[in-house]
């Protein structure tokens, strides 16, 4: 049974963990109930390891936390956002600007209905969104629905970050505002097991930069944690 004060902390990288755990330290004492677990890199090992991690723990609550590609100005370098959903790019037919999305052909990523063992009539239906809690002192901005796009292979020049960053769907309000490798995945775990999902990513760089010199991981992280100590 899931034990309410416990929260499931998952990073992707060994190396994302250790930079925010510099930033955490002080404040350890307020996280005791957490457990941290890496979730590892992509959406698919990001998946594969929220499953795992919450059959093991059990927790009440999951917190994906690393840094992300910034797709708007809203998404400053170093800067750092809880997210409301996180939508995903690949998932269907086609590319670049041929891509149609599974849901737009009609078509739901979860459940496959009619498939052996799914309970249709519990299961949340996922198509490409999925919606994201926030920590209940952190409010959402009525105003904009904060996105977060998870990819296959991160933006490799401006032209594809900004296909990215048009991709929120019909609602005015819905603003991507980053792109990552694992939200979609995790959420999805979440979803599957009827368990709070809640992301944080810090802003490392800006989507389709690839020149490393230019990103800032230790601010983005330090960000990260300040969102995560405002919230413990
Ligand atoms: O070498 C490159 O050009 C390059 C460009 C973007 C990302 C990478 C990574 O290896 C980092 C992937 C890792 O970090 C998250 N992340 C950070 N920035 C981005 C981004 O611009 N687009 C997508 N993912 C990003 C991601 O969640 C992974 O965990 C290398």
């Amino acid at each position: 049974m899931a034990d309410a004060n416990k929260t499931l902390l998952l990073i992707p990288t060994a190396g994302e963990r250790s930079e925010l755990w510099n930033h955490l330290s002080l404040h350890a004492a307020s996280m005791k109930h957490w457990h941290c677990e890496l979730c590892g890199f992509g959406l698919v090992a990001s998946a594969a390891a929220t499953m795992r991690a919450i059959q093991t723990h059990q927790p009440a609550r999951v917190i994906l936390a690393g840094i992300a590609g910034g797709l708007s100005d809203a998404a400053s370098v170093g800067s750092a956002h809880w997210f409301d959903q996180a939508i995903c790019d690949g998932i269907g037919v086609g590319e670049g600007d041929q891509f149609a999305s599974a849901e737009s052909l009609g078509w739901q990523q979860w459940p496959i209905l009619g498939s052996p063992g799914t309970d249709e009539t519990s299961a949340p239906a996922v198509g490409d969104k999925i919606q994201l809690a926030r920590p209940g002192n952190v409010p959402a901005d009525e105003s904009v629905t904060n996105t977060l796009i998870s990819v296959c292979a991160a933006s490799s020049d401006d032209v594809m970050a900004s296909r990215r960053g048009s991709l929120a769907g019909t609602m005015d309000r819905d603003a991507v505002v980053a792109e990552d490798m694992e939200a979609f995945g995790v959420a999805m775990a979440c979803q599957m097991t009827s368990m709070p999902c809640m992301v944080v990513r810090g802003i490392s760089n800006v989507a389709g930069d690839r020149d490393h010199s230019r990103w800032q991981i230790t601010a983005a992280l330090r960000s990260v944690a300040d969102r995560l100590m405002e919230w413990s």
